[in-house]
């Protein structure tokens, strides 16, 4: 069975690698044709993955037919692109299991990507991909634990062995809305404690921003249906821990940049830009108080500096932890 995904940036590239070494037989498209062309050629994708070499069992293409022989497609391009792929590959992928790998809401619908993959593809069977994990750690082999969210449970069980491998392994939810949510708003988070780092603030007080980020995120979560282990899982504390923590996280090194005033290559994806408006939104629509994300909102927006931001967390009313 042929393992379709679409997106050949770093994280579809990485568990194309991953899956291939894993032994499965790879389809990667990516939307470029000179692109796919170098990747073809040198075995090799040196802007998003660089110094990782494609194993024989990845096949590079940018042509979109060739993913008809794949039942499962991974879906890894960036969650704003999310619904627009979804419409131009309509015809393809409705009927079939697919895999949404981005992180994040959507802004102008508020979904996350099973969401969005349910509204453009509603015969297709929605999955996510998602927990603590860097492209480049994926790729290398290194071991990885991750979350997989699938609504039907004997539908899961499939995915879960077709995409595990030695070094890759998926732990099985049916909790959509707690595996979206905890991926989407810890990348918000990561920001925020970037931000702090770069502007000199300390430890203590990213360590303070990150436990009361959790504690927002776990509120919208709620809110939305979610449940409360789902948050406290790989997908929702694991990643958030990884992504406040590591200069590997683009979010994170935004963040940095945000506090030290420097500029950021906007070529970059950073998810948690976007979902930080969008979740502003739904919190709103949910009666949920999210200052962390808020104030993030923001400062991406330039409505704030780093430093206004943590006067408006400070001079909030002092309240009960929990
Ligand atoms: N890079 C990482 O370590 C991880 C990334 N993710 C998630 O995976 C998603 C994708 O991220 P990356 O691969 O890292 O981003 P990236 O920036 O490395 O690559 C994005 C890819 O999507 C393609 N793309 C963009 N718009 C497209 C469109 N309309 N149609 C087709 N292709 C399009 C780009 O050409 C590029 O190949 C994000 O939501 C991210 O949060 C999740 C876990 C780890
Ligand atoms: O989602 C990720 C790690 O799990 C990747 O984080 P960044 O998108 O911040 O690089």
């Amino acid at each position: 069975m042929r393992i379709g995904i679409i997106g050949a940036g770093a994280f579809g590239t990485a568990l194309g690698v991953a899956l291939a070494s894993g032994g499965r037989a790879v389809t990667l498209w990516a939307r470029d044709a000179v692109q796919a062309g170098v990747m073809r050629e040198t075995r090799r994708n040196e802007r998003y993955l660089p110094g990782i070499v494609l194993p024989e069992n990845v096949s590079v293409t940018a042509e979109k037919g060739d993913l008809g022989a794949s039942d499962t497609i991974l879906l890894a391009t960036p969650m704003q692109r999310l619904s627009q792929v979804i419409g131009d590959w309509h015809g393809l992928l409705d009927g079939r299991v697919l895999v949404g790998c981005a992180k994040g809401i959507d802004l102008s619908t508020g979904l996350g990507a099973v969401g969005i993959i349910r509204r453009g593809c509603p015969n297709a069977t929605p999955a996510l991909l998602t927990g603590p994990s860097f492209a480049a750690d994926i790729a290398r082999g290194l071991p990885t634990a991750l979350t997989l969210a699938v609504a039907d449970s004997g539908k899961g069980e499939a995915l879960q062995s077709l995409l595990s491998t030695p070094a890759l392994r998926l732990y099985l939810t049916d909790d959509i809305a707690g595996a979206e949510l905890g991926g989407a708003l810890k990348n918000v988070i990561a920001i925020a404690a970037g931000a702090v780092i770069g502007a000199g603030l300390g430890d203590s007080a990213r360590s303070a921003l990150v436990t009361r980020g959790f504690a927002e995120m776990q509120r919208l979560a709620a809110a939305r249906g979610a449940r409360p282990e789902t948050l406290v899982g790989l997908s929702g504390l694991g990643d958030l821990i990884l992504t406040c923590t590591s200069d590997q996280s683009r979010n994170y090194r935004f963040g940095l940049s945000l506090g030290r005033k420097e500029s950021f290559d906007p070529s970059v994806t950073v998810e948690g830009a976007a979902t930080a408006r969008a979740a502003v939104d739904l919190a709103a629509r949910h009666g949920v108080e999210m200052p962390v994300t808020s104030v993030v909102a923001d400062l991406v927006a330039g409505r704030k500096s780093v430093a206004e931001a943590m006067d408006t967390l400070l001079n909030r009313p002092l309240r009960r932890e929990i």
